[in-house]
């Protein structure tokens, strides 16, 4: 029998705010290993799911499990590096000192956490510009900041909401190199948000998330093969006309 693994595992979730329903009955599984890509409008329930999985928000019904444990879970923190959409950055201090304060959150030894803030600040092009107070960067430069505090502490998985909004063309096709290294070289499960169908060509599974439903999901190739189109997008059209 073919075993294989689930590092996340989304098992009949719904979650209201009020008496709006933003997600309801959503079912996914995530492999270690993956670049999963959450696709849709905005307002379909992305970040809704995304902070579910997280464990920073609970579901009404259903259950969301990562490595086979029900989140939320404090033992977990280690494991999962999260990006918000909203950058959660101290102004005040510089790019270095936001990045030794989260890593220090984490059991590092001193030239372990030196290591890995050099690294993490290389991989966003942010190495000159760590002495600079985080006040005066750009948007995107604290879009990268944000970005690089999210694997500093080498987690397995990495929850990524819209990383790559406001960052240019070349520096996000820098990223995309750099995420998939992190997957096939170092095995890391990421899971994205985006609204970018370039960006959801190059994830091995997307999920097409509207009005807190999914739509469908799978490879690219599967899906486009389904619908017989050639653009990820026209897929994501035609599910959505099918609805109900
Ligand atoms: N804390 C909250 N209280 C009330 N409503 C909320 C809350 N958070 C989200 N919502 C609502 O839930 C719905 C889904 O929001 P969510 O942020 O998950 O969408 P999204 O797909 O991530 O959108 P975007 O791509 O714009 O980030 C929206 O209608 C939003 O207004």
């Amino acid at each position: 029998m073919l075993f294989v693994s689930i590092e996340i595992d989304v098992k009949g979730v719904s979650k209201s705010y009020g008496k709006t329903k933003v997600l309801q009955g959503i079912n996914l599984q995530i492999q270690p290993g993956q670049i999963y890509g959450l696709i849709g409008p905005s307002g379909s329930g992305k970040t809704t799911l995304v902070k579910l999985i997280v464990g920073i928000d609970s579901a009404d019904e259903g259950q969301v499990e990562v490595f086979g444990k029900s989140m939320p879970n404090l033992e977990l923190l280690q494991d999962i590096g999260y990006m918000a959409q909203a950058d959660a950055l101290y102004l005040e201090l510089t790019g270095y000192e936001n990045l030794a304060f989260f890593a220090s959150l984490y059991p590092m030894k001193k030239t372990e956490l030196t290591k890995r803030i050099a690294y993490a600040a290389e991989l966003v092009k942010l190495t000159g510009e760590l002495k600079k107070k985080v006040a005066a960067y750009s948007g995107g430069m604290k879009r990268r900041l944000s970005l690089a505090i999210a694997l500093v502490h080498d987690p397995q998985i990495l929850i990524l909401d819209e990383p790559t909004v406001g960052i240019d063309p070349e520096l996000r096709l820098s990223i995309w190199n750099e995420l998939m290294h992190l997957k096939n070289e170092h095995q890391k499960t990421i899971l994205i948000t985006t609204h970018v169908m370039d960006e959801a060509e190059k994830c091995d599974i997307v999920a097409m998330v509207r009005s807190g439903a999914l739509l469908k999901s799978g490879s690219p190739a599967d899906l486009k093969a389904a619908y017989g189109v050639r653009q990820l997008e026209e897929v994501f059209l035609q599910a959505g006309r099918e609805q109900p």
